[in-house]
């Protein structure tokens, strides 16, 4: 179960090889018009095995909606939505069901739990994150009637850093890359561990803009924090920065000050938010992702019996997650922002209130 704020809340359920995955999200006012061939669009951008940089696993990841709309609109009560599984192979993980896949989460489900769904890792695997699409984008149907739109794009792979960020690019790519002049060596980089049967990690920028100043509730939930929070709830990611993150550790304050003017501020150093609050201009968060833990050289581990025993594994992996984890720090941003929004509903922001009660 995942719970985003306290207005808007997705639930998940499901297992990577189970009957299905879905979500329940509740919160979304009545009124809003559910346009279902976003969704699915949306889904379709994460959905696995559409490129060779993906895991081979496909999956249509049709979304069918079970409730809380009526003749196209939102009815203000829970919108349920699911997934079924269809192509599942779980044949692939019966040699290591007594093992722990060094890197992935077998060991602390097993230990946590005492059993765990050994299929694809079960719960855990990342398959799950279909259902925060399938949420995330009706949240963004929501801020899109607020002028509130979401992008993200992969600026770096394997340490290559890109220098440009042209998400109109970046859409149309299929890693998802923000700098065109440094696509071909990202993808190299993803191929060569591939070829060498192992991956490598990357780096998310998501970004917001249209976003009205006010989100965010001082001191403890800010939009900065809870950001954070949905952004590392995300399968391995591992680290998160909010505008210029770690390199503002590096600047002097003259530096890293966003001047102010009558026209609004001279640069974007603090990636749209001050005091947790946000401030008018652009947010700007980025999401860094370790390698995928399951790669198919021989490594070291442990059986459920504590034996030690070496790993060899077969299946269908992401060499790089990443590139689909774009557009899961999309749906993480949205359902934020889309929370943060009701929360201010009614406090000040009346031309929210207002939009709402049309
Ligand atoms: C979009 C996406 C796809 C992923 N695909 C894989 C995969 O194919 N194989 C794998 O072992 N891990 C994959 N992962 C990562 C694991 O789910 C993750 O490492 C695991 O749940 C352990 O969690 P942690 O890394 O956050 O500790 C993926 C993650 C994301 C976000
Ligand atoms: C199925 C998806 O990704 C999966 C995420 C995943 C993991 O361990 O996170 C492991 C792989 O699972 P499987 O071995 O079942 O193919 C990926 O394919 C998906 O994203 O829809």
């Amino acid at each position: 179960m995942n719970t985003f704020g306290k207005k808007l809340t997705l639930t998940t359920f499901g297992e990577s090889h189970g009957k299905a995955l879905g979500c329940i999200l509740d919160g979304v006012p009545a009124g809003l018009k559910i346009d279902e061939a976003f969704i699915q669009s949306e889904l379709d951008r994460r959905k696995p095995g559409k490129s060779k940089l993906e895991t081979g696993r496909k999956e249509a990841d049709k979304v069918e909606i079970l409730s809380g709309t009526f003749e196209g609109v939102s009815t203000g009560t829970p919108i349920a939505m699911i997934i079924f599984n269809t192509n599942q192979k779980s044949k692939d993980y019966e040699n290591v069901k007594d093992l722990f896949r060094p890197g992935h989460a077998d060991f602390t489900y097993f230990h946590k739990y005492g059993l765990r769904d050994y299929r694809g890792g079960g719960r855990s695997s990342a398959r799950e994150t279909a259902a925060r699409v399938a949420g995330g984008a009706i949240a963004k149907l929501m801020l899109k009637e607020l002028g509130v739109s979401i992008q993200s794009g992969l600026c770096e792979v394997d340490g290559i850093k890109g220098s440009v960020q042209d998400f109109e690019y970046a859409k149309n790519s299929k890693m998802y890359a923000l700098d065109p002049a440094k696509e071909a060596a990202q993808e190299a980089a993803i191929l060569a561990a591939k070829e060498n049967h192992d991956s490598v990690g990357g780096v998310v920028l998501t970004t917001a803009t249209g976003v009205p100043i006010g989100l965010g509730e001082p001191l403890y939930y800010k939009l900065d924090a809870i950001l954070a929070e949905a952004m590392m709830g995300i399968n391995a990611a591992k680290a998160v920065e909010i505008g210029d993150g770690v390199a503002s550790t590096h600047l002097k304050g003259s530096e890293n000050n966003d001047e102010i003017t009558l026209n609004g501020f001279t640069s974007n150093h603090s990636g749209g938010m001050l005091g947790g609050i946000s401030n008018g201009d652009t947010i700007v968060v980025k999401t860094h992702f370790k390698p995928t833990p399951s790669i198919f050289q021989e490594q070291q581990t442990i059986t459920t019996h504590n034996e030690e025993v070496k790993c060899n594994l077969k299946g269908r992996h992401d060499p790089c997650v990443a590139i689909r984890g774009a557009v899961v720090c999309e749906a993480m941003m949205a359902l934020t922002l889309a929370d943060m929004t009701l929360l201010n509903m009614g406090k000040k922001m009346d031309h929210l209130t207002a939009i709402y009660q049309a």
